[in-house]
């Protein structure tokens, strides 16, 4: 019998067992050639191509924590978040607030964008005092208030109509979080615009090397325990034991183990875990996510770029809400401007799904010539371009979430919940949950084994 299974090799996954790594543990991943899940990337010479997660969150998080026991190297991004392609200007300094002013528009539209622009602004103020950490609460306490806010009616229905020039003002920001804001809660969407204007707050790190350097890092150093093309079917938690059933190419195998961490996305864990208890496995069947289709483009050009210095820049009318400028991150700590670049794309919510059923070369087509817009000849730059697609981009907060929070949360008897679907902050989520049912799985096996001792 294994002290632990754990079931999915996600950034949530590779947390716990790296927690649980002195106990004999199993960790079963369904995708047959890599772990990391959402987190992916790829080196070529001094840049990374990035296909998922690719911000990480700073100090006294738990994602530093790991870093540090992991020894993976992180660096601030460098470079502004603020950049904004629109009307065939690019803007990437200055306050936000100004870029009403700045970018070619009518004054009609201007003035459209300043009515909602300030509710959003007070809100945001709002936002921002309610979700601050309060001295003596714990983590959860202040995460379920940040569900909480807001959370009665969706983002369109707080925002109420807006202009053309508004919708593409405000609605690639909202759609980051892969929602569309007639599915977003309110409350979250005001929490985007204050993570976007107040910059970085929360996930501003980068990890150096690309973020799968993390999570290979992890499943080397408990290789022998990791089983790649495991795609678990069944599990069931008994008294003293929990059965584990998946199948391995074709071939169906069972595992006892005294402790499960399940971090597979909500829908999954409801699925497979079959006897949970019936108001947290429906908990699990209401998680909602958006798809992310993602595109990374390595270029070669040999001289200075109009983005260099920009990290973030957010698109309104094209085919990604956002392109990230990862070559930003060699930028950073390059004397000379160094040959090359590294550019991603991605698109959310329902910018993803109208590119599902598109092939792969033709979005990365069109992502090239949505980028050789913005930055006339970046198409002739383009040496290595591939798209990915993600079915579960990110979990997202609709109206109804908060009550959700408190049945997905309580203590668990032998199998511990982890995923960023049990939070607000995606890849800091994913890690501190896989923490939390590290520790709870460890503090069962060690009573436990005490009392076989005993
Ligand atoms: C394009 C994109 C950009 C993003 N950008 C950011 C960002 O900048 N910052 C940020 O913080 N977050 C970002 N995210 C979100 C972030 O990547 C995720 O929050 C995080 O990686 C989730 O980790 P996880 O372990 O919870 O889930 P996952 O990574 O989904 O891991 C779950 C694992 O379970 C496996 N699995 C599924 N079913 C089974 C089964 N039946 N049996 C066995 N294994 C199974 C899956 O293959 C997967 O490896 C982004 C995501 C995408 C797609």
């Amino acid at each position: 019998m294994k002290d632990a299974v754990i079931i999915g090799g996600g950034l949530a996954g590779l947390s716990a067992a790296w927690r649980l790594r002195h106990w004999d543990i199993q960790v079963l991943e369904s995708d047959s050639k890599r772990v990391g899940g959402r987190v992916m990337s790829e080196k070529r010479g001094p840049y990374v191509m990035n296909w998922g997660g690719h911000m990480y969150a700073g100090g006294g998080s738990s994602t530093m924590e790991l870093l540090a026991e992991t020894g993976t190297r992180s660096m601030r991004i460098p470079g502004s978040l603020q950049g904004m392609a629109l009307n065939g200007k690019f803007l990437t300094t200055g306050p936000v607030m100004t870029y009403p002013f700045r970018f070619p528009m009518s004054n009609k539209g201007r003035l459209s964008i300043m009515k909602p622009g300030a509710k959003l602004a007070l809100d945001v103020l709002r936002y921002t005092r309610a979700v601050a950490a309060r001295p003596g609460e714990t983590p959860e306490v202040r995460q379920q208030r940040i569900y909480d806010f807001e959370n009665d009616r969706t983002f369109a229905d707080y925002i109420g109509d807006l202009s053309e020039d508004g919708k593409k003002f405000f609605i690639p920001v909202v759609m980051r979080s892969a929602a569309d804001p007639d599915q977003l809660s309110a409350g979250a969407g005001i929490g985007y615009f204050s993570l976007i204007w107040n910059i970085g707050q929360g996930l501003g790190r980068a990890i150096v090397g690309g973020a799968s350097t993390l999570t290979e890092g992890i499943a080397q150093t408990i290789r022998d325990r990791v089983e790649l093309g495991a795609v678990v079917d069944e599990v069931v938690q008994n008294r003293d034991h929990v059965v584990v059933r998946y199948t391995q190419n074709g071939v169906a195998h069972e595992v006892k183990a005294r402790t499960v961490v399940m971090a597979t996305p909500a829908s999954i864990t409801h699925k497979v875990a079959v006897n949970l208890g019936e108001d947290l496995r429906e908990a699990l069947s209401l998680i909602e996510y958006g798809p992310h289709v993602a595109g990374a483009f390595l270029t070669n050009e040999t001289k200075p770029m109009p983005y260099d210095g920009t990290y973030g820049i957010a698109a309104a009318d094209k085919s990604f809400t956002v392109a990230l400028n990862q070559g930003s991150l060699v930028r950073g700590v390059e004397k000379e401007r160094q040959p090359g670049g590294s550019m991603m794309t991605f698109s959310p919510a329902s910018m993803g799904r109208k590119l599902w059923d598109v092939d792969n070369e033709t979005i990365a087509k069109t992502y090239i010539q949505d980028l050789d817009d913005i930055f006339p000849g970046f198409a002739s730059i383009v040496e290595e371009a591939r798209v990915e697609k993600f079915e579960f981009g990110s979990p997202y907060c609709f109206p109804g979430r908060a009550k959700l929070q408190p049945v997905l949360t309580r203590p668990s008897k032998r199998v511990f919940l982890a995923g960023d679907y049990l939070g607000t902050l995606y890849t800091e989520t994913a890690i501190s949950s896989g923490f939390t049912a590290a520790q709870e799985a460890a503090s069962l096996l060690s009573t436990e084994q005490q009392t076989r001792r005993a």
